[in-house]
């Protein structure tokens, strides 16, 4: 559904990414982890549409991007950036899809459905900033779960939230891709993270930037926080894929948004209220 290939980035002189290949199938939930600077933001943010990459080419489903896809939903770190703090939680949720033309009723009930899920079904009316942190990024999930993209790209989803919310917000990726069957590709720098919700998990190497190894999770798919994490295959995968992200960091052997669904066009401020 996903296939990167030969994919080349540079910032001015600065060679970031240099002929990444990387395919994604179906269903599939592929971690992305890789030293810092290596390149994982940016590899999103060209799948994403948000940057034009300097060489290669990316195709979903069967398309090449070439701008925003809209079939493509992100959810980034920074929640308080991507949510509009003067709509309603159910306004920010219901927003991005004007851009699938469904009617209102249809984006409200699509809303409430997708902040129950996420467990915020009494919230819709409040705004997000009178919620939690942890709260806030639910209501990004949810926002990117209405909009039922064909690919969800989340970059360090949980990278600001406490560890108890993100143990939960984990888990709730987990269910989400199980129950909706969605594609999703997360960047993290988490290495216990990448294994625990990972298919897959790719190592991405720096200096030059592309995929350094591809490791798959051969965890049972019902996943518990305790559990799984004393299972002996995760403790060595989780010590293999430590072992790779420090050798790319050496060099040694060798990715504010915009709300899901990409950008919200050109509304007026009257129109953006469901
Ligand atoms: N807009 C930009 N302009 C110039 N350089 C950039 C820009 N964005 C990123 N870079 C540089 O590109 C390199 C890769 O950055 P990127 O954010 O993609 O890496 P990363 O692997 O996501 O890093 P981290 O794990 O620290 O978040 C870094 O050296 C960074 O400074």
């Amino acid at each position: 559904m996903l296939e990167i290939n030969e994919l080349t980035h540079r910032y001015g002189d600065q060679t970031v990414l240099a002929g990444l290949n990387l395919k994604v199938a179906q269903g599939e939930l592929v971690s992305l982890v890789g030293p810092s600077g290596c390149g994982k933001s940016t590899l999103l943010r060209c799948v994403a549409g948000l940057i034009r990459p300097t060489g290669g080419q990316i195709v979903l489903n069967g398309n090449p991007i070439d701008g925003v896809p809209d079939d493509l939903a992100v959810v980034f770190q920074d929640y308080s950036r991507s949510l509009f703090p003067w709509l309603s939680v159910r306004d920010n949720v219901a927003l991005p899809l004007r851009r699938k033309g469904k009617g209102r009723s249809a984006r409200r009930a699509a809303a409430q459905e997708a902040l129950e899920s996420v467990g915020l079904g009494d919230a819709g009316r409040k705004f997000p900033w009178q919620l939690s942190g942890g709260m806030q990024q639910r209501v990004s999930i949810a926002r990117a779960l209405a909009y039922r993209p064909s690919l969800l790209l989340m970059d360090e989803p949980f990278g600001s939230v406490d560890a108890q919310t993100r143990e939960d917000l984990e888990d709730l990726v987990l269910r989400v891709h199980r129950d909706g069957g969605m594609t999703i590709l997360l960047v993290t720098h988490d290495i216990d993270e990448s294994v625990y919700v990972g298919d897959r998990v790719v190592v991405l190497a720096r200096n030059p930037g592309r995929v350094r190894a591809e490791l798959p999770v051969g965890l049972p798919s019902a996943r518990d926080q305790i559990e799984t994490r004393g299972l002996p295959e995760f403790v060595r995968l989780r010590a293999e894929v430590g072992r790779l992200v420090r050798g790319s960091a050496t060099g040694d052997g060798a990715a504010a948004g915009s709300p899901a669904g990409g950008t919200t066009g050109s509304l007026r401020k009257d129109d953006w209220h469901d």
